[in-house]
């Protein structure tokens, strides 16, 4: 029989003393101590790089620690005897930060994967039902069906398959969900139920270990703060006696960085002040009955494009971009299945938001990682100029890494990030397009991005930027928000608020959106 909550809650569940860690030259923790209770929310942060990861890995048994001592429940394990299956035994699930699921099955499959123990019986249907269950507990009106194909979802879904599949209950207990930026492709509402979800999973007597860099997440939800730096934990503080500033100044982010917003410390600019646009437009796609509003980007814009995750925003970055690569051929306009008639100017570069799957050659070097684009427009590869670019990148983006001949794997997850970004920036492209280009990305680095970007755009280029971040838009020019695939609206100036974002969105969908991005 279950324990009643106020039973268990304040007790023990989690201990963990003196755990390092090393990769090589890298020491990814260096004898971290932490405590977690039962119905507590504890929040991680920590600079890209700090080993918030490799925290998470040791505590869910998959990478053994160098050193150190973990406890689980009263149940003491020396470091070399705790296991995945162990871990998962006693009541331990996690989200990773790269999605898990396998592309090539479908939802219900992925849901027995998980779950292998459960009877053989009609498994299809029972996993599907069980997964189905799960996502309309957690987030209502997702759209799912059990046999959609992994593969064939964007980001988003997956992670809330992700996510959902993790909180399934099963054979094993759940006493501690250990979450790895679990918000980072969701948009700002699927992103709202998850964290109501987690208050009523710790309201039961549960535990939570929440990593994200969204600071405005970590303060709506979490009880208690630990900030890692270095590999080292620095602070550990109750959530309501702190608040952004001395969060990030205890990351070691603090220079320069002016309050203003919900995640204080992250803009670059004050709100609206400097648009770049420029007399001539370099992306157009016109109004039509399936495309909804025009939409165009001038020469020197910041142009976001908005609204619910799945509604057609990675979907036109796409068709731009083979827009793009068909007039460089000698096309000077293309048609995206007569859906778009559009029209792009100029050399393009794409950053990928699904970095696995669309932007990171894993076993590559960080350095070939950062110009392969470049690379490809010459006969030869030039290795003094790559060590330069990457070099001179690896400045600019704080890229955390001992050095740039190491493979891309051997970076943490918002690294990566950063050397997609200088891919695109790096190169001659005069138009960049960008998918929700900051998953995963530290609070510190996003405001030297924002502050890159507008200085590029004050040189000419022109960005055009699908976020799920709201206070990303702040960034932009003008905005235009997407709903069931068509552009619904723009928003400039003042009106780029999460009112109007929102109002769009909801104003001609009614369901989610049949037309996903694929
Ligand atoms: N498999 C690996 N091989 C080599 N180095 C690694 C490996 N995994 C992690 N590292 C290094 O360990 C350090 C900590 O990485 P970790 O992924 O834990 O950081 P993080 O705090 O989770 O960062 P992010 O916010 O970007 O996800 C980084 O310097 C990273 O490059």
């Amino acid at each position: 029989m279950p324990i009643p909550a106020q039973d268990h809650a304040g007790q023990r569940l989690v201990e963990v003393c003196g755990a390092a860690r090393s990769f090589g030259a890298v020491q990814a923790l260096r004898g971290v101590d932490l405590q977690l209770a039962r119905g507590e929310c504890v929040g991680l942060v920590g600079h890209n790089g700090a080993g918030k990861s490799t925290l998470v890995s040791l505590l869910s048994g998959a990478l053994a620690p160098d050193r150190g001592e973990l406890r689980f429940a009263g149940r003491g394990a020396d470091a070399p005897a705790w296991s995945a299956g162990e871990a998962r035994r006693w009541g331990l699930r996690c989200v990773f930060q790269e999605l898990s699921l396998c592309s090539n099955l479908t939802l219900a499959e992925n849901m027995r994967i998980a779950q292998p123990q459960a009877a053989p019986w009609a498994w299809r249907q029972r996993a599907g039902a069980q997964l189905m269950a799960t996502l309309d507990r957690i987030f209502a009106g997702h759209g799912l069906r059990p046999g959609d194909m992994v593969g064939e979802l964007p980001i988003g879904q997956r992670q809330m398959v992700e996510v959902a599949r993790a909180f399934t209950p099963g054979a094993q207990p759940l006493a501690l969900m250990i979450l790895d930026e679990p918000t980072s492709s969701l948009d700002s509402q699927a992103a709202a139920q998850l964290l109501a979800y987690i208050r009523s999973f710790v309201a039961e007597g549960k535990s939570c270990l929440l990593i994200t860099h969204k600071l405005r997440e970590l303060f709506a939800v979490t009880d208690r703060l630990l900030v890692l730096r270095d590999g080292q934990l620095v602070q550990t503080t109750a959530t309501g006696a702190t608040d952004h500033e001395r969060l990030i100044a205890a990351m070691g982010q603090a220079a320069a960085a002016p309050a203003a917003g919900p995640d204080r410390g992250v803009r670059a600019r004050p709100r609206r002040a400097r648009p770049t646009g420029q007399g001539q437009a370099v992306v157009q796609v016109p109004a039509g009955p399936q495309s909804g509003n025009a939409l165009h980007a001038m020469r020197g814009e910041v142009i976001g494009l908005a609204g619910l995750a799945g509604h057609g925003q990675t979907a036109l970055l796409l068709a731009l971009l083979q827009a793009a690569q068909r007039t460089g051929r000698g096309r000077s306009r293309d048609r995206d299945g007569g859906r778009h008639a559009l029209h792009v100017e100029g050399d393009t570069a794409f950053v990928a938001g699904d970095r696995q799957t669309d932007g990171v050659f894993a076993l590559w070097s960080i350095a070939r990682n950062m110009t392969v684009g470049w690379h490809a427009r010459r006969p030869l590869i030039d290795r003094r100029r790559e060590q330069q670019q990457a070099q001179q990148w690896r400045q600019r983006l704080g890229l955390v890494t001992p050095g740039i001949d190491l493979p891309m794997v051997s970076l943490s997850g918002g690294n990566q990030q950063k050397v997609l970004f200088a891919r695109a920036l790096g190169s001659a492209a005069s138009v960049i397009l960008m998918d929700d280009p900051m998953r995963g990305v530290d609070l510190g680095t996003k405001r030297d991005m924002y502050a890159l970007i507008r200085a590029e755009a004050r040189s000419g280029r022109t960005f055009v930027w699908y976020t799920t971040e709201f206070d990303e838009l702040q960034h932009c020019d003008r905005v235009y928000v997407f709903s069931n695939a068509r552009v619904a609206g723009e928003l400039a100036g003042d009106d780029i608020s999460e009112e109007r974002v929102l109002a769009l969105s909801f104003d001609s969908c009614a369901a989610p959106c049949a037309d996903r991005d694929a």
